[in-house]
């Protein structure tokens, strides 16, 4: 059944809810609410999109599978931000997480007014106002308790997992958990910042007022997990749907090939099925020269052919003039590893990237898009956490659902990781017995997600039921 022909049954006419996204102003999280709007726009529903100009600007020039300019039902409301520091990101801090993002998360809160005006403009013409904000926007729409019709749900761009955890423990562990997972669980020492943690209770003290939480997760990756979020002492009985994953998986799969303009795309062409390891830290790391100067030598040592972007954590600002990294590799290095190893500093496709047969491995800092979109497409994980849900998110690839390998131990977070260690890492796991089964079953995953994702599926069948309870 389409999305269109499932609600023309029963309860209000697409037409009378509209939907407003508040996404958080980082990539990693502009993305999922952005990938999120067209999976809701395509059931005829109309979707806003409320964000700085800045932020909404970065959130379509990079968003991959589908665009969002020819997106006729995605409206953006684009609100002017006041002035923020956009800083640089500092490579040697001893804490990893981005804290140079703070000013941008903090300049946030001005959307509060302009968000409860966007509300009322809206009430004429509908019947329901549906906002579904990131879980760490929850005071920016805190208004909307004062406005008639509007019901919300907060959006958890998390892993289940991590999800799961962040509430057992944040409510006193309200009943026991198998001891093997506890055992392997890190404490979330270095994962964050202090000036984090407190723009996070800010928000969760608002929380309450969703009347339901979203998850970019699904069943067939994390079912157990989902079941322990859905019980009553973690969700106090509010509903739950796990919508993902929200990206374009199918459309990315039926077009690789067909425009390939990117240099990565022609290259992996070339090569031959799985051989290829696929290498980066999303959009919030950035490394040091000295570990640059390690992962450089590790990757040229393991012999194996490898893309790696190479970039500098995204500013607060992404079109305030961006740093470029590992200068110490352009004499020599690179052309030594010409034919055999990439280095991109760009923008890097990767959701085509980790589509494309070539690719056999990825190494990442398990931030949740990168794990969502390497399991999706069956491509095992060499992983490396930097900070906030990665080390957690590590447990869950490697240990839980055993498609990868720990490259850096979250234990020595604050040593070098040497080549040697990296070395090891990428021939375990594109080269050894272990890595062919975590492949086997990375790959065996991959096809159970996209399953899911198609008609029928069990991942289509919640959005359906999703769009069934907002316009009941
Ligand atoms: O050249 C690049 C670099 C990144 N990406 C995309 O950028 C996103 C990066 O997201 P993610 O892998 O989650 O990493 P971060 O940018 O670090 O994400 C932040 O947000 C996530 C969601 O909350 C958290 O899980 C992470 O820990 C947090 O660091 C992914 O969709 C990538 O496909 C590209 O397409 N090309």
């Amino acid at each position: 059944m389409s999305p269109q022909q499932n609600h023309a049954q029963g309860g209000l006419k697409q037409a009378q809810v509209v939907v407003v996204m508040v996404p958080l102003p980082a990539q990693g999280h502009l993305n999922q609410l952005l990938h999120l709007s067209r999976l809701i726009a395509a059931y005829n529903i109309p979707v806003h999109y409320v964000a700085s100009t800045t932020h909404n600007r970065q959130a379509k020039l990079r968003v991959h599978g589908w665009n969002p300019h020819s997106a006729s039902n995605i409206h953006f409301h684009e609100f002017p931000t006041p002035h923020f520091q956009s800083l640089p990101p500092n490579p040697n801090a001893s804490i990893k997480f981005p804290s140079h993002l703070q000013p941008s998360f903090d300049a946030s809160s001005h959307l509060r007014d302009p968000f409860a005006k966007l509300l009322h403009s809206l009430l004429p013409k509908s019947k329901r106002i549906v906002v579904i904000h990131d879980s760490l926007m929850s005071s920016v729409v805190q208004d909307l308790v004062l406005i008639p019709h509007v019901e919300s749900y907060s959006f958890h761009s998390v892993s289940a997992f991590t999800m799961f955890f962040y509430f057992w423990e944040a409510l006193g562990k309200p009943f026991p958990i198998e001891p093997e997972i506890l055992k392997a669980l890190p404490s979330l020492e270095g994962c964050f910042t202090t000036e984090f943690r407190k723009f996070v209770t800010k928000q969760h003290n608002h929380a309450k007022l969703a009347s339901g939480r979203l998850y970019n997760t699904c069943k067939v990756i994390e079912g157990p997990f989902l079941d322990l979020l859905a019980k009553e002492e973690i969700s106090g009985n509010k509903k739950q749907w796990a919508l993902g994953p929200v990206n374009p998986v199918l459309a990315i799969q039926a077009n690789l090939g067909s425009n390939q303009i990117h240099k990565c795309l022609e290259w992996l062409d070339k090569q031959t099925p799985n051989s290829v390891i696929y290498v980066s830290f999303g959009t919030t790391t950035s490394l040091s020269d000295a570990q640059i100067t390690e992962l450089a030598l590790g990757l040229e040592k393991s012999e194996q052919k490898f893309i790696w972007v190479l970039r500098e954590a995204d500013k607060g600002n992404i079109f305030s003039g961006e740093g470029e990294r590992g200068d110490q590799l352009r004499k020599g290095y690179e052309e030594r590893v010409e034919g055999r190893g990439m280095v991109v500093r760009e923008w890097a496709p990767q959701l085509e990237i980790l589509g494309h047969p070539s690719t056999g491995g990825f190494m990442s800092h398990c931030g949740w898009n990168s794990c969502m979109e390497s399991i999706t497409m069956g491509v095992p994980i060499a992983a490396w956490p930097m900070h906030s849900d990665q080390p957690r998110n590590t447990v869950l690839i490697t240990k839980v659902l055993k498609v990868g390998v720990v490259v850096k131990d979250w234990e020595r977070r604050d040593d070098l990781v040497e080549a040697t260690t990296i070395e090891r890492a990428v021939k375990i796991l594109m080269g050894s017995k272990e890595g062919e089964e975590m492949k086997r079953r990375a790959a065996e995953l991959g096809g159970a997600v996209r399953e899911s994702v198609a008609e029928g599926g069990g991942s289509h069948l919640e959005v359906d039921s999703f769009i069934a309870h907002i316009t009941r």
